[in-house]
């Protein structure tokens, strides 16, 4: 998979050289490139804002950069490959989940177009609908200053999803939301920590009691702090949790 970000804070996107996601860029497995909007630019001043036609507080992000940039990326598009697909950070964007992790984890190349200020302006949005597939996604109802926050999120999300990116793929299965229910509880030695024991049926090599304990913690945990996925869940509306890449 390859990966675009473009954004006027590159440095924001540090992060992604580290760890899993750092390992597979080196291993091959995830080609991902951070662009700085500023280098679209051709005045002096390198600038990418302006005030808001209808007056307002703060500034909106000049069109021209962001389509001399999107441009290029759609460039670099090798032939037949699919349409890339943006991804526009929002607070009114379409809500990432994990089911949203596992669609986009099957896409050829995504572009990520990292807001700041107030955003970027409308007709980028409309003018890239003829170049990508368009998805303005929200992280998550509150606002952050810009989107580099929400990339870096999605992006682990989605990469760690790719072959070869987590060294056991089993444990992508019993994880939160994978298959519409919290996780269960874990826990490693000592068995007993500050007159704390670790439950039983853990220790027991019961492996069908495990089993169904850790269904009813799943049960349990979500009932208790998410009962709205178990609306979800008892609708039988899973997300996509079978599939293998
Ligand atoms: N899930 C999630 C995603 C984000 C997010 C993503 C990208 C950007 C780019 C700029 N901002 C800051 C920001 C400040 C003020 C407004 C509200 N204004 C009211 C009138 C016009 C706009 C919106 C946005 C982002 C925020 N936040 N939360």
């Amino acid at each position: 998979m390859r990966i675009d970000v473009v954004s006027i804070f590159p440095e924001y996107l540090a992060p992604l050289e580290l760890s899993l996601i750092g390992k597979a860029r080196q291993d091959g497995l995830l080609d991902l490139h951070v662009h700085d909007l500023r280098d679209f630019t051709t005045d002096k001043h390198r600038s990418v804002d302006d005030t808001p036609y209808g007056g307002g507080a703060g500034m909106v992000m000049k069109a021209e950069p962001w389509a001399q940039a999107l441009a290029s990326l759609t460039e670099a598009r090798r032939d037949g490959v699919a349409r890339p697909v943006l991804i526009v950070p929002s607070p009114a964007g379409e809500r990432f989940t994990q089911a949203l992790a596992y669609e986009l984890a099957e896409e050829d190349q995504l572009v990520f177009a990292c807001g700041r200020y107030e955003g970027i302006d409308e007709r980028v949005i409309e003018w890239a609908e003829d170049h990508f597939t368009v998805r303005p996604m929200s992280l998550g109802d509150y606002v952050l200053n810009g989107g580099e926050v929400a990339v870096l999120a999605m992006v682990e999300a989605i990469g760690r999803l790719l072959p070869g990116v987590v060294g056991n793929p089993d444990s992508l299965v019993e994880e939160s939301h994978s298959d519409g229910l919290l996780e269960y509880p874990v826990y490693t030695k000592p068995a007993s920590w500050r007159e704390r024991d670790v439950p039983a049926v853990l220790l027991s090599g019961n492996h069908g009691k495990i089993a169904q304990w850790r269904r009813h913690e799943q049960y349990r945990r979500t009932a208790e702090r998410r009962p709205d996925l178990l609306e979800t869940f008892d609708a039988g509306k899973l997300p996509r949790a079978d599939r293998t890449f």
